[in-house]
C-alpha cells in the first residue's frame, strides 16, 4: 500500500513504510541488532558516504529499525525527516551541540524540563554558548531578548512541569523575522495533540521515554525537522558530539508503543480533564493547571494549537507544600515518582524533585511555586483514579 502516507495518524503509526511481503510476511518489523554492515565492494561504501546510494555502514549513526521509526515520527510530526537518539536529552544535547558554536546564543523560555534548563544555564556556557532565559508567554519578551549573536529559540509547550502554553506560531513569527530557528520540545503534546511544525516552528524535539514508548519500560529521544538539519545532527550532533545512538531494541519497542499512542493519548487526555475538574472543584486545591480547562491561562492559544489537553495536570493546595507532602504519603493508586506518559498515574514534586535544579532564587524568579505539584495521569479506570485523589484530598 503505497499510498500509507496519505492515511490518517493511526494507520500511519502502524502502517507507514514497511510492507511485511518485503520480510517473509512478517507483520512485525525485523530488529537490525547489528553493529557493523557489509557492502559488495569499496564503491559502496563510498557512493553511501557521498549520499549516492541508500545504505547502511555502522550502527551509531544508521540501523533500518531506527529508521523506520524516524519515518514514522516524520511522518506523525508533518516532518521531512527524524533522527532517533538513547534518550530525550540526548536528543536536545545532539541538536544544540549541531547548531550552535562559541559565542553563539540562544533565548530559552523561563519555564522548561529541569535538567534541560541545567544544561542551557550551566553546561553550554562551558562551550561558549550563552542562554538568555526570556518569558515566552510574551512574544515581545522574546522578540527583547534575541541579540545579533541569537542563532535560534527554544521552548516547550505545554511547558514541564506547570504546563504554560506557548504561542508557537507568534514567537516562530519573531525568530523567522530575525533569521533564527524555533524548536519546540512537543514532549507532553506529542503530534496526536499538536504539531508545532505546522505552527512555524523549524524542529521538535521529544522525550520518547514518556508517550511515544508509552509503556514506562524505556528511555529514548527523537529530533523532527527539515532534512539538511536532521543530517547535521545525525551526522555532527549524534555521531561525533555525543554518540548517544538508541539501541535498535529499543526503537523496536518505541515502534510498538507509538502503534496505540492516539489511543492512549486520548484516554489520557479523557481522564485529566476529569482530574482536573475534581481538583477544579475541591475545598483543598488552591490553583489548577490544564490546557483542557476552557479557562485556563492562555486558553486561547490551547484552542488554537492543541485538540485536547493531554494527559498532565498541575495544581497548587492552599494547604502549600505541607499539604502536598501529606496528600503523596495518603495516595493509594497514583505512584510518586518522575517521569510521565506510562500507563501508571505518576505524581511528584517539580520544586524537589524534576525542577530541583533550578535554584531557589530561579524558581522564586520565574514563578515556579514551592507547593506545586505535577500528576501524570495514567490509563487506569478513569473512576479509580479520580477516587483515590478524592480520598487523599478530603483528608486535608
Ligand atoms: C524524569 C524526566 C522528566 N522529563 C524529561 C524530559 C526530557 C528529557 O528526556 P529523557 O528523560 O532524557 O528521556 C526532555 N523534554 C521534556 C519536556 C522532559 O520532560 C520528567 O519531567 O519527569
Amino acid at each position: 500500500m503505497s499510498d500509507i502516507p496519505q492515511h490518517g495518524f493511526a494507520t500511519r503509526a502502524i502502517h507507514l513504510g514497511y510492507d511485511p511481503l518485503d520480510e517473509q510476511g512478517a507483520l512485525s518489523p525485523p530488529l537490525y541488532l547489528t553493529s557493523t554492515y557489509t557492502q559488495d565492494s569499496i564503491e559502496a561504501f563510498d557512493q553511501i558516504r557521498l549520499g549516492e546510494r541508500q545504505g547502511y555502514v555502522y550502527g551509531r549513526t544508521r540501523n533500518p529499525t531506527q529508521a523506520l521509526l524516524e519515518a514514522r515520527l516524520a511522518s506523525l510530526e508533518g516532518a521531512e525527516a527524524g533522527v532517533v537518539t538513547a534518550s530525550g536529552m540526548a536528543a536536545i544535547s545532539a541538536t544544540l551541540f549541531s547548531l550552535l558554536q562559541s559565542g553563539d546564543e540562544i533565548v530559552v523560555d523561563q519555564i522548561v524540563y529541569g535538567t534541560a534548563f541545567t544544561l542551557f544555564a550551566q553546561g553550554l556556557t562551558r562551550f561558549g554558548v550563552r542562554a538568555v532565559f526570556a518569558d515566552f508567554t510574551r512574544p515581545e519578551a522574546v522578540a527583547a531578548a534575541i541579540g545579533p549573536k541569537t542563532r535560534a529559540v527554544y521552548f516547550e509547550t505545554p511547558a514541564n512541569p506547570n504546563l504554560r502554553l506557548v504561542d508557537i506560531a507568534a514567537v516562530s513569527a519573531i525568530a523567522r523575522g530575525k533569521g533564527l530557528l524555533t524548536i519546540v520540545d512537543n514532549t507532553f503534546a506529542t503530534p496526536v495533540l499538536q504539531r508545532p511544525l505546522a505552527h512555524g516552528a523549524d524542529i521538535v524535539l521529544h522525550s520518547a521515554t514518556k508517550y511515544l514508548g508509552g509503556h514506562g519500560d524505556l528511555l529514548a529521544g527523537a529530533v523532527l525537522g527539515r532534512q539538511e538539519h536532521i543530517d547535521a545532527i545525525r551526522l555532527q550532533g549524534l555521531r561525533y558530539f555525543t554518540g548517544a545512538t538508541l539501541s535498535p531494541f529499543t526503537a523496536f519497542l518505541v515502534l510498538r508503543g507509538i502503534k496505540t499512542l492516539e489511543l492512549r493519548v486520548q484516554r489520557h487526555s479523557e481522564s485529566a480533564r476529569q482530574v482536573a475538574q475534581l481538583l477544579r472543584g475541591h475545598a483543598a486545591v488552591a490553583d489548577v493547571f490544564y490546557p483542557g480547562l476552557p479557562d485556563t491561562p492562555g486558553a486561547d492559544i490551547a484552542r488554537r494549537q492543541l485538540s485536547a489537553g493531554g494527559g498532565l495536570v498541575a495544581f497548587e493546595l492552599k494547604g502549600g507544600l505541607a499539604a502536598g507532602r501529606t496528600l503523596l504519603d495518603s495516595l493509594k493508586l497514583a505512584r510518586i515518582a518522575v517521569s510521565l506518559g506510562d500507563p501508571e498515574t505518576l505524581i511528584q514534586h517539580p520544586a524537589s524533585m524534576t525542577h530541583a535544579s533550578y535554584s531557589a532564587e530561579d524558581r522564586e524568579r520565574y514563578g515556579l511555586s514551592e507547593g506545586l505539584l505535577r500528576l501524570s495521569v495514567g490509563l487506569e479506570t478513569p473512576e479509580d483514579i479520580l477516587a483515590d485523589l478524592k480520598q487523599g484530598l478530603d483528608r486535608l
